[in-house]
């Protein structure tokens, strides 16, 4: 993609403004080493605060693990130099019916309380000219499911990426997924799931093509 400025394009830029997740506009000034140096020192301040002994050959190497888990595994989708790019091939078969992908592993970080929210993803479009090579469905929920986030815009962002980089607007996500928040604090509920979902296009005036793909999808 031309980048005439040289800059990084910000994250989210191509988005309707309420799908970007909120960064701040200096969010990458900074390199991932740098990051990893900074969260470090913050982690060990929080763990010296809880009154744990950092010289204990244990605990001593944490602030760093986690801050290099922060950076380069839970919040990756954070930067826009890992947005996947979704590569299409001609559609030369003429296949234009439903394409399901389900049950992609999906782990992503509730913002609210910064714990996992653990689930699966089921994602499913109409091919018209193009088709897309199927593994980049999976990386594009892993790229937004990689950040601080909600359910509800985690749900709509994928959405919104697909329907752009696919083309149309015949795209359908749904995510069933359990909150570590919800189950290991507060209510402390470990039976509850919450399930999001978003319907583009045909999916969104078709009942039979949508119930196609809840029948495919198990649902
Ligand atoms: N809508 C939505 N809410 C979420 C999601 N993940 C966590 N939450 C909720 O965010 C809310 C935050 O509410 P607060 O009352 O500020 O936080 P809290 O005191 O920790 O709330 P409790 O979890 O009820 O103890 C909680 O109700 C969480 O269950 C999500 O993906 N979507
Ligand atoms: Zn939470």
């Amino acid at each position: 993609m031309d980048n005439p400025s040289g800059l990084a394009p910000a994250t989210d830029a191509h988005l309707p403004t309420g799908l970007r997740t909120p960064l701040r506009d200096d969010a990458f000034d900074q390199d991932d080493e740098a990051k990893i140096t900074a969260i470090s020192g913050h982690f060990e301040a929080i763990m010296r605060e809880l009154g744990l002994d950092l010289t204990d050959d244990s605990l001593a190497g944490t602030p760093r693990r986690v801050a290099k888990m922060y950076v380069q595994e839970w919040f990756k989708g954070l930067d826009p130099k890992n947005r996947p790019e979704v590569r299409m091939f001609h559609n030369r078969y003429n296949y234009h019916q439903l394409l399901v992908e389900r049950d992609i592993t999906l782990f992503s970080c509730c913002e609210h309380h910064f714990v996992p929210i653990i689930g699966k993803a089921h994602v499913a479009y109409l091919p018209g000219a193009n088709v897309v090579g199927l593994s980049k469905l999976n990386r594009v929920v892993q790229y937004y499911a990689r950040r601080p986030q909600v359910q509800e815009r985690l749900t709509r962002q994928i959405a919104e990426e697909l329907k752009q980089s696919l083309g149309t607007d015949d795209v359908a996500v749904l995510i069933e997924a359990d909150h570590l928040c919800v189950m290991s604090r507060g209510v402390n509920d470990t039976s509850s799931s919450t399930l999001t979902s978003e319907y583009g296009g045909r999916f969104a005036t078709d009942e039979a093509l949508r119930r196609e793909f809840l029948r495919q999808i198990g649902k």
